[in-house]
């Protein structure tokens, strides 16, 4: 049973939260809900996260000496991965040698922060449908895994995450582009990437799974379309067959008892018809589940908060058709918004603003969400309200 104190005393219930994004920001306001004290940290100061916590540390999470001391310093009763890039062996460790809580578990934030780990246990060890693959570390190799795969198929780098580094490839010509893309989009720099085979699918999903004190469920699926490997739209429900969702449940299923522990994870499935084919799963709130935060009573994170404090989950009450549009801003400097009113005129719709501090290049800075009487209204609702939206920027340094 979980005992809740006060923040900021010595009773205070400590949760530190590595990574402080727009998905980790949501998760500390609903932690904030139950007056626990929430450390946030990221590898840049006034991240989303750090401005709704307690307090904030920037460091290189990735760095082993500077992951433990501030562990070593914090103390804190939970760990909360809120992203991949982590030294997640200094988890592992600190799991194994001094109890440190770490959620879902540490082995589950190490096997997923590359996607070798999370591929070679889902298709290998639990045999689930999967893309075909190869792991390459050499031009060469990369070269005979196409011809192996054939065309299309997908190149990514191990490490990466919305969609960095990775490319389609159709035709011959495109081999060397995604080769060189992955190389320079990688979290690591250079390294090891991963050809999949392309899944001609009808739709995919998130099938947000929720662990918790009294068993596994289920939120209704997500489906979502993804741009460059990034997600612009979501909704739920997303309709399925009910032998895809039987299969698509048993698949969430299995891939999340073995990585265990309490929380949400979002399992990220591909469906043709009645087949399903496993993707990879996040074992924390999902960006196509910002979705939730209109569609469900509980949102993924008002439910991650929950389960990790071992709180009980009786019932997910899902709202009715409703969908997000990620707002990308593409510039340089600190984004200014127009159009707030304009975005919010509509009934049944809502939006966040992420307060990320700058933005340089492409970034996700914001969502709008919107209910309506069918998937169709209720994305058209948010489209619009994400449309009357523009982006200008301050301190923009030419
Ligand atoms: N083998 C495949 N066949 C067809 N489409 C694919 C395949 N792999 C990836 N995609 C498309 O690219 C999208 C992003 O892929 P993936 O989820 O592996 O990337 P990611 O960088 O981990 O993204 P995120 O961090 O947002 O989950 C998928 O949602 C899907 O639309
Ligand atoms: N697909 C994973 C995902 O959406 N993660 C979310 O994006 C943030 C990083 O954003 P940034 O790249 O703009 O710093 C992460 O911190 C997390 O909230
Ligand atoms: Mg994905």
């Amino acid at each position: 049973m979980t005992t809740l104190g006060t923040p900021l005393s010595d009773s205070g219930f400590r949760v530190l939260l590595l990574g402080s994004g727009e998905l980790g920001k949501e998760v500390a306001i609903e932690l904030q809900r139950f007056g626990v004290e929430v450390i946030a940290a990221d590898r840049y100061a006034n991240a989303p996260a750090m401005q709704v916590a307690h307090r904030s540390h920037v460091l290189n999470m990735l760095d082993p000496a500077a992951l433990r001391a501030l562990i070593a310093r914090e103390k804190p009763h939970l760990v909360v991965p809120e992203i991949e890039a982590i030294h997640t062996p200094t988890l592992v460790e600190l799991e194994a040698s001094d109890g440190l809580r770490v959620i879902p578990t540490a082995r589950a934030a190490w096997l997923t922060m590359d996607r070798e780990g999370i591929r070679r246990l889902a298709a290998e060890s639990l045999g689930l449908p999967t893309s075909p693959y190869r792991f390459v570390d050499t031009v060469e190799d990369y070269r005979k895994a196409i011809a192996v795969l054939g065309l299309p198929c997908v190149v990514k780098p191990v490490m990466s995450s919305s969609g960095k580094g990775q490319s389609v490839v159709r035709n011959e010509q495109q081999i060397d582009e995604a080769w060189r893309y992955a190389q320079e989009g990688g979290r690591a720099g250079q390294g090891r990437v991963i050809v999949e085979g392309f899944i001609d699918f009808d739709y995919e999903i998130t099938l947000l799974t929720v662990r918790h004190s009294h068993g596994t469920d289920f939120c209704a699926p997500i489906g979502h379309l993804q741009i460059d490997g990034d997600y612009r739209e979501s909704w739920q429900p997303q309709s399925m067959s009910s032998l895809a969702l039987e299969r698509a449940q048993a698949v969430a299923k299995a891939i999340t008892d073995d990585l265990g522990g309490f929380g949400v994870f979002g399992v990220e499935l591909f469906v043709k018809g009645d087949e399903v084919w496993f993707s990879e799963v996040s074992p924390r709130p999902h960006d196509t589940g910002l979705v939730t935060l209109v569609s469900q009573e509980l949102s993924e994170f008002a439910l991650h908060a929950r389960a990790i404090l071992g709180l009980p989950i009786p019932h997910i009450e899902q709202r009715g058709p409703s969908a997000s549009t990620a707002l990308l801003a593409q510039g340089s400097g600190v984004p200014i918004f127009d159009g707030v009113a304009a975005a919010l005129a509509a009934p049944d719709t809502a939006l966040r603003l992420f307060g990320k501090p700058r933005v340089e290049g492409q970034r996700r800075v914001g969502v709008c969400l919107a209910r309506g009487d069918s998937i169709d209204a209720a994305r058209d609702t948010s489209r619009r309200a994400a449309a009357a939206l523009s982006v200008s920027w301050q301190n923009s340094e030419g």
